[in-house]
């Protein structure tokens, strides 16, 4: 089946994701509703990203779970590349956050247990995210967690030394440039649970440079308000660990009280 653009019926703009903008769109005959990301390929040549958007089209075409968006698709024109991606209705995981402040302990558990599961997958298949943030986590129209972006996944059998992603979420091993490797998904799952739990992350700082030194550190500190149970520190606490090879493991976390005791399995929690 090859695409074109005329069998989508452009809708209002979703974002600006890397590269490209996302659109709303339809398929003209069956209505699916789609996100279309349009990259213009003159950008892909000037950042020589060729084989990146290569292997990130492969990796995310390869990739089936119920929380990792789907790419379903693609097709290109003279000048541009256009990615046929799963609209999510919920929008940016980020937008909730916001709206509520903080999440519930539920929420919280719900969506942590989904990123666990969304990870131990891509591990298994050599995927790395390394860059796991909330604008990177969309949720689609039951409150399903789906993980989005793979700006700078890499299909990974050894360690890796590029840097990338923002701070707040970077591993100590990333920002002392030493080598690292899975774990670091584990160490981004404690910020963001952490973040989930109090509406910032962790170690936030005026400064780039005092957020390094927060990060390797370890600099946690838990505020009184909102309160947060001392299972939810405990998980916490278990992922942000400096040495990567000490962090809970996927499968231990989706085994931790906390997550038993919160989490609703079906990814979906009411609010
Ligand atoms: O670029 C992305 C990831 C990506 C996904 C998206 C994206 C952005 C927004 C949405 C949305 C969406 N739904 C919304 C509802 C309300 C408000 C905003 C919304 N955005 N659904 N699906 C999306 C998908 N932007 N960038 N992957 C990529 C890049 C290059 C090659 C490749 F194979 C994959």
């Amino acid at each position: 089946r090859f695409w074109s653009l005329k069998d989508f019926e452009i809708g209002k703009p979703l974002g600006k994701g890397k590269f490209g903008r996302v659109y709303l769109a339809r398929e003209a005959k069956s209505k699916f509703v789609v996100a279309l990301k349009i990259i213009f390929k003159e950008q892909i040549e000037k950042h020589a990203m060729h084989h990146q958007l290569q292997r990130e089209m492969e990796i995310q075409t390869s990739l089936r779970h119920p929380n990792v968006l789907r790419l379903y698709g693609w097709f290109h024109d003279e000048d541009r590349i256009f990615l046929i991606l799963e609209y999510a209705h919920g929008g940016e995981l980020y937008g909730e956050l916001r709206k509520s402040g903080h999440f519930s302990e539920k929420q919280a558990a719900t969506y942590i247990l989904s990123l666990a599961q969304a990870l131990a997958y891509c591990h298994e298949k050599h995927v790395i995210h390394r860059d796991i943030k909330p604008e990177n986590l969309l949720i689609d129209h039951w409150g399903r967690l789906k993980i989005a972006d793979f700006g700078w996944s890499v299909q990974s059998k050894s360690k890796r030394h590029t840097m990338c992603g923002t701070l707040d979420y970077l591993a100590p091993e990333m920002v002392e440039n030493k080598a690292h490797d899975y774990a670091v998904d584990n160490w981004t799952l404690g910020i963001l649970c952490y973040e989930f739990l109090y509406g910032v992350p962790p170690f936030e700082a005026e400064t780039q440079r005092d957020t390094f030194k927060r990060i390797v550190k370890i600099d946690l500190c838990y505020p009184p308000i909102p309160h947060v149970s001392a299972e939810a520190k405990d998980l916490i606490n278990k992922l942000l660990v400096k040495d990567s090879s000490k962090r809970l493991s996927l499968q231990n976390i989706t085994e931790h009280t906390w997550i038993i005791k919160n989490a609703d399995p079906s990814g979906i929690c009411d609010k």
